[in-house]
């Protein structure tokens, strides 16, 4: 499935599997990314989603298989490509006692002067740069982790369950946004959310983890409206 018409994925594994000491959380898990497509990965709770995602973008390592972006292998990938990517973790900790606008200077110092800030996004975000990481809300605190991740406008993009905490209309805005985003830039993103409703109403593939395996993907157009959910549910109930 290419949605851009374009061969050069940019995020490509193969094969990957993950160990925790004995237990095996991933396994033989293949998957493509390509310019200008949204991804969803669906799994119930514990299925691997976020092991897998923090694989991909090299924050821990995999056991088995290989990982390439932009088509250079995770491990050796130089700074002009590592700069490409963004990332939204599931839970954002750190920075507690840094104020918004020190951090927001201090990752924009990761990227070229010329780089773009999104303002929309930030505007978006409405946050008081003046207060502490520490006295932000949750809800507030997912907002800043999803500028810092795309402030840069990342032509690859991955993101952990990026909406759980946002209130109803922020996270319609943001899902607005993230379109906004893969096509203004042609960028690949794959996430992860447990509001399937959400997902179907942005992705154009569904990829579905559970006991650490890939054990379907659907495209959308082959798709009913609620079919994911539906079919999700009964996948994951039939094989626990
Ligand atoms: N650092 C770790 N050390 C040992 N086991 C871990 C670690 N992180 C995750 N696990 C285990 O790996 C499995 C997959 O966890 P993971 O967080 O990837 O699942 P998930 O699909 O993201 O779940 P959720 O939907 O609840 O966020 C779980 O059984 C979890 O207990």
């Amino acid at each position: 499935m290419n949605p851009s018409g374009q061969d050069t994925a940019l995020l490509r594994c193969r094969s990957i599997g993950k160990l925790y000491g004995e237990a095996q959380i991933l396994r033989d898990v293949s998957l493509d990314l390509y310019p200008a497509e949204i991804v969803a990965l669906l799994g119930p709770n514990g299925a691997g989603k976020s092991t897998l995602l923090t694989c991909l973008v090299g924050l821990i390592l995999a056991n088995d298989g290989d990982i390439e972006l932009f088509g250079q292998d995770i491990q050796q990938l130089d700074t002009q490509n590592r700069i490409q990517t963004g990332f939204v973790p599931q839970e954002f900790s750190g920075f507690s006692w840094m104020r918004v606008k020190q951090l927001l200077k201090l990752i924009a110092g990761f990227y070229p002067a010329s780089g773009r800030h999104w303002k929309k996004l930030e505007d978006w975000a409405d946050l008081d740069s003046s207060k502490k990481v520490q006295e932000l809300s949750g809800g507030q605190r997912q907002r800043l982790a999803i500028v810092l991740a795309m402030r840069h406008r990342p032509r690859l993009l991955i993101l952990d369950e990026p909406v759980s905490q946002l209130d109803p209309q922020a996270r319609q805005d943001f899902l607005s946004l993230l379109q906004e985003h893969a096509r203004e830039q042609e960028a690949a993103v794959l996430l992860s959310s447990h509001i399937v409703s959400d997902l179907e109403r942005i992705c154009s593939r569904f990829l579905v983890l559970h006991h650490g395996r890939i054990i379907a993907e659907w495209p959308r157009e082959t798709l009913q409206p609620g079919e994911a959910e539906s079919r999700f549910l009964a996948m994951t109930r039939d094989s626990n």
